[in-house]
């Protein structure tokens, strides 16, 4: 799946996931007041609204982007319904040919990261059935239960091609707290989790040489990302933190390698709310946002000579 998704990207001239984190409040009132008229003011509204809304998004936007990242908590507040709203999300962008990222940030002890390593990756076995929970692409993992936990998503990657994407460095603000710790041997932790990266994308590796074994790095660490870059050469990086938390082009260019690849920036309020800012027809306005945040990546890209395409 990481060849497919870097294909995808050189396709589309794209290194952007647009992030499906649909809030309620924030989903166009046509929307919201058809979904109340037929549910009333139920979680069931709330589900359909952010089922239609999710849909107009990926229409809008399925030519112009390899990838998209369904944030689960968006869905998960909404019990069962909100579920199968996310479900909805992961299965329809799929059918239009984009690679799903599923933003779980999962992790625990081994035997229990396998049961999400099959909910989100994998497959389950009822009798002679197989059946696949939450379809998706990749997953986002948490890194802090240790390398013998993450190693359990392994099987997934190998046999269901899939791929998964490590926090490493994330772009919050007090992401340092742990994260920029300083070890005994005068590392960051994020580093040492970098480490592990680095160690497993040398065991497993696709034909443009970026491992389906990705890490998380925020936009609003630019010096992080770039060390980062360095110091996992064959990690692709799933870069948050353009747009409303304060990264621009500028600070996403040293994500790329000297080619122009290996990472993808996501934005996901940016895009999928624009029409708040820019007015018009919310697929319309998705649709303008990522036109601009494509030019200025590739834009900034090329202006330090490493645009591939
Ligand atoms: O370090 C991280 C890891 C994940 N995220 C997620 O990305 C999006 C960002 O949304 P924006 O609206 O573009 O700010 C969201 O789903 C986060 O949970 C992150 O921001 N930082």
């Amino acid at each position: 799946m990481i060849d497919q998704l870097i294909e995808a990207i050189i396709q589309k001239k794209s290194p952007i996931v647009v992030g499906l984190d649909p809030r309620f409040n924030q989903i166009p009132q046509a929307i919201k007041e058809k979904c109340l008229a037929e549910y009333g003011e139920t979680l069931e509204a709330v589900a359909a609204a952010i089922k239609i809304f999710n849909r107009g998004i990926i229409d809008a936007v399925a030519d112009e982007v390899p990838a998209v990242k369904p944030q689960v908590a968006f869905y998960e507040q909404y019990g069962l319904p909100g579920m199968a709203a996310y479900l909805d999300a992961c299965q329809y962008a799929a059918s239009k040919g984009l690679v799903v990222i599923a933003d779980v940030k999962r992790g625990d002890i081994g035997s229990t990261s396998k049961a999400y390593a099959k909910a989100h990756l994998g497959q389950v076995q009822v009798g002679n059935k197989n059946y696949q929970g939450f379809p998706a692409d990749f997953a986002t993992i948490n890194p802090y239960l240790g390398d013998d936990c993450m190693k359990e998503f392994e099987a997934e990657i190998v046999q269901e091609d899939k791929g998964i994407f490590i926090l490493v460095k994330t772009s919050n603000p007090t992401s340092g707290q742990l994260q920029d710790l300083v070890m005994a041997d005068g590392k960051h932790l994020y580093e040492k989790t970098a480490e592990i990266v680095a160690g497993w994308n040398d065991k497993i590796c696709g034909k443009f040489g970026y491992s389906p074994v990705g890490a998380v790095v925020g936009a609003t660490y630019p010096e992080e990302l770039s060390a980062l870059r360095a110091q996992m050469p064959k990690a692709m990086l799933l870069v948050p933190g353009y747009g409303a938390q304060g990264g621009g082009a500028k600070d996403v260019i040293n994500a790329f390698d000297t080619k122009g690849l290996g990472a993808i920036v996501n934005n996901s309020r940016g895009i999928i709310f624009a029409y708040e800012k820019i007015g018009g027809d919310y697929q319309e306005a998705a649709r303008k946002a990522v036109i601009a945040m494509k030019q200025d990546i590739n834009d900034t890209l090329s202006s330090v000579g490493k645009q591939y395409w």
